[in-house]
């Protein structure tokens, strides 16, 4: 039996590893990112042109880190916002300057055709409303191209909560997900756009006794 997790679950772990075990929230965004490029990595993977495709909320963040991490590595890619910057959390800000610093800049406008994988780090678990229209236009596009996509957490336009496609979703050949799998990758859209979901630790603390609702 696989755990799942809804995002009001989700949340109370997030909040007690961050706040009751003072797990610094750089940890878990590193972490993600390297388990990302750990399943990218693996071999199934074109890796000669990477783009990744950050937001503006942590999910965003783990995308940057993810991005500076492939930089390090000699591997070529190419780090592009979807969202005015000005707006971004912190945490993406942040992640920012350390990849500024490992001298990756970001590109203001990429070619879909050229890349040979596509991460998705777009929105993750914090979705909770349809995707504004000039996304959706370019998600579309992106999914009519021939690249293979990876999402990092949850594909970008799938409720994490539900499954529910909200407007449109960017298709997956993987979704690496951290710590458990979200209940909205098991049904509707969320099912048929993850692809192949793999579940990474990335050092979130679960409460002793912690009841969850739902399990497959
Ligand atoms: N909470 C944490 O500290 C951690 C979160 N992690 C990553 O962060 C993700 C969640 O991050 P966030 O909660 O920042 O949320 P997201 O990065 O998923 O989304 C960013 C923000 O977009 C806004 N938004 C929601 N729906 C929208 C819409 N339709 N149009 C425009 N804006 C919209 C919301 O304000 C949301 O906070 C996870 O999926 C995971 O990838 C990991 O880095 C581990 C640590
Ligand atoms: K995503």
């Amino acid at each position: 039996m696989t755990q799942l997790v809804t995002t009001s679950e989700l949340q109370l772990i997030e909040e007690y590893t961050m706040q009751t075990m003072a797990v610094p929230q750089e940890v878990l965004i590193e972490r993600a990112a390297m388990a990302v490029q750990e399943v990218i990595g693996a071999g199934n993977f074109d890796l000669s042109n990477v783009l990744v495709l950050a937001g503006l909320g942590n999910n965003g963040a783990d995308g940057v880190a993810l991005a500076r991490l492939l930089h390090l590595q000699g591997i070529d890619v190419s780090l592009q916002f979807v969202g005015n910057l000005n707006r971004a959390k912190d945490s993406v800000q942040h992640q920012l300057k350390i990849a500024e610093h490992c001298g990756l800049t970001r590109s203001e406008k990429s070619d879909f055709q050229k890349a040979t994988l596509i991460i998705d780090a777009i929105f993750g678990t914090g979705l909770n409303n349809t995707i504004p229209d000039g996304l959706q236009k370019m998600m579309r596009a992106a999914n009519h191209a021939d690249n293979s996509v990876v999402a990092i957490d949850v594909p970008t336009g799938i409720s994490a909560n539900t499954g529910e496609v909200l407007g449109s979703a960017l298709k997956a050949k993987s979704t690496v997900t951290f710590g458990y799998e979200k209940v909205g990758l098991t049904k509707g859209g969320g099912k048929k756009f993850s692809g192949e979901v793999i579940v990474k630790d990335i050092g979130l603390l679960t409460p002793e006794n912690f009841i969850f609702s739902q399990a497959k």
